[in-house]
């Protein structure tokens, strides 16, 4: 659960801002001075502060410098009343993450705290570059143990402690914001601010803003100064997400950003300087948009100090069953479940698939997957239907996992199809089926026998029932919920015969 720290002499605030925030699962940790708040941002480790900027006991700018100095990364929202904007201004250049002014708009409020709240995982959540599955470890692991994964790992390495500008190439989902945020966490601006900015979800006028700042009054709605990431940033990265959709007009602003460090607000006339290390992002073809006049080709070169280009997962061989596995323990540990393994079958479409949403994609699939079904092992028929329907690639074009360590399991799954194990299994009974999985060199017997245990006993309990669940869950001495989830995950038919869907 996040946390907010909100320090407010005035308890009616923080009353408001639980009030708010209550939906969005954020807890509210209420301090009615800037020494109890500054305490609180030590002890209770808040991810991101709401600090009013009139306190009765220090001013808010200097309670921003301590927490500041406690904790460079932590995004603080100031709060300011009409009028004294430019206290707030002053503590954005200083690097606050935003401000609001009084009263508080609440949909205001809870759009800024969730952004925050993002900056902060985005920053400060550590992206491991290790090939252990290890749920337990506090951040995000960035698995990859395939000969390009490891290429990319080391060029993390080598370009992190430079301040060249990075440029991240890939498929959407193949992890570049991960890439942004290990080469920020390992590089030498680690203590200064890291923000993002997807370039795509922002309309010409708006990107601008945010990017640049502007000045009151430079465009319609522009009621006060605003600063924009690049001078808010100083010191530290800005990772630019979908850098392929930027217009012209802020094309030729980062241009000369990255030439001279200096930008003017929109609407402004002084230059300002900044000190930014720019990191981009895009899945977009840039070489071809630059023949095709819609990208700098100036502009280009400039992101491209370096690049890094990230595999589909597709080309990432074993790495697919290791980022299975990786998924299916940490979602085991979110969604409170204890999934062991998965169907040969399920394995088989997992690996025939081609994943044009890659990691990502991967992730959300076998999310879906586990809440369809119930068992301790993930069905084919739990997999959403892209897959089911799926065209199989002929195996010799197919990138198939190797034939050792966790890749063993899959691809041993591969040289038997579900028909043939169902058979195996009600054919020549438990004992045969187990002899004939070892003798293919399985390594996933266990997940593989509970799966066709669960679908024979179903099926002979409802076929002795002649389709009557009530009767087949007293039996069973199951809830009929959990029998109709099981028969559904299953693929259980209930006709004049009771069978298995092929
Ligand atoms: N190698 C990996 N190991 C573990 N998780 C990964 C890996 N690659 C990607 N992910 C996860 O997949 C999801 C998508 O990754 P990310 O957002 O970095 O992709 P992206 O390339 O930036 O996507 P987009 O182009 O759509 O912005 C995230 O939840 C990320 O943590």
């Amino acid at each position: 659960m996040a946390r907010l720290l909100s320090i407010d002499d005035d308890r009616s605030v923080h009353h408001l801002v639980s009030r708010t925030l209550e939906d969005s699962g954020v807890e509210v940790v209420p301090a009615l001075s800037a020494e109890a708040g500054i305490e609180a941002v030590k002890a209770q480790a808040p991810d991101v502060v709401l600090l009013d900027i009139m306190l009765p006991d220090m001013s808010g700018l200097d309670a921003f410098r301590l927490i500041r100095q406690h904790d460079p990364r932590l995004p603080v929202i100031i709060a300011t009343s009409a009028g004294s904007s430019e206290n707030a201004i002053e503590a954005m250049k200083l690097g606050a993450f935003d401000y609001l002014t009084k009263p508080i708009d609440v949909e205001n409020l809870e759009r800024l705290v969730g952004h925050a709240i993002e900056s902060r995982r985005l920053a400060s959540v550590p992206v491991g570059m290790n090939n252990l599955t290890r749920p337990q470890d506090r951040g995000d692991a960035f698995v990859g143990r395939c000969e390009s994964m490891q290429e990319i790992f080391k060029s993390i390495g080598r370009v992190a402690p430079q301040s060249v500008p990075v440029l991240i190439r890939g498929e959407s989902g193949t992890g570049k914001e991960l890439v942004a945020r290990a080469i920020y966490q390992h590089g030498s601006r680690s203590d200064g601010p890291f923000l993002a900015v997807n370039c795509a979800a922002l309309s010409e006028t708006l990107l601008e803003s945010e990017l640049f700042g502007h000045e009151k009054g430079a465009f319609t709605g522009a009621q006060d100064r605003r600063i924009g990431k690049f001078e808010q940033c100083n010191g530290g990265t800005i990772f630019l997400d979908e850098v392929g959709d930027m217009s012209p007009t802020v094309q030729s602003k980062v241009l000369r950003l990255l030439q001279q460090q200096t930008f003017e607000r929109v609407g402004g006339n002084s230059t300002i300087k900044t000190d930014v290390r720019i990191i981009s992002a895009t899945n977009r073809d840039l070489e071809e948009m630059c023949d095709e006049g819609q990208f700098r080709v100036d502009l280009f070169y400039r992101l491209n100090g370096y690049t890094i280009t990230l595999p589909p997962l597709r080309e990432r061989g074993d790495d697919r069953v290791m980022l299975l596995q990786h998924f299916l323990a940490g979602l085991n540990k979110e969604l409170n479940r204890d999934v062991q393994g998965v169907a040969p079958d399920a394995m088989q479409k997992l690996l025939d698939y081609d994943w044009p949403g890659n990691v990502r994609e991967l992730q959300s699939v076998v999310k879906q997957a586990m809440l369809h079904c119930s068992g301790p092992v993930l069905m084919a028929s739990a997999l959403p239907a892209e897959l089911q329907s799926a065209a199989v690639r002929p195996r010799a074009e197919a990138s198939q996992p190797s034939t050792n360590g966790m890749a063993e399991k899959a691809g041993a799954a591969a040289h038997a199809s579900s028909e043939d194990e169902a058979e195996d299994f009600a054919e020549s009974g438990f004992r045969d089926f187990i002899r004939s999985r070892i003798a293919v060199g399985t390594g996933d017997l266990y997940a593989e026998t509970l799966a066709e245990m669960e679908k024979e006993l179903l099926t002979l309990v409802l076929t002795h029932t002649s389709g009557n669940q009530s009767e087949a869950s007293r039996i069973l001495g199951i809830t009929r919920g959990s029998l109709r989830n099981k028969i559904r995950s299953n693929g259980i038919v209930i006709g004049p015969n009771i069978k298995v869907a092929q």
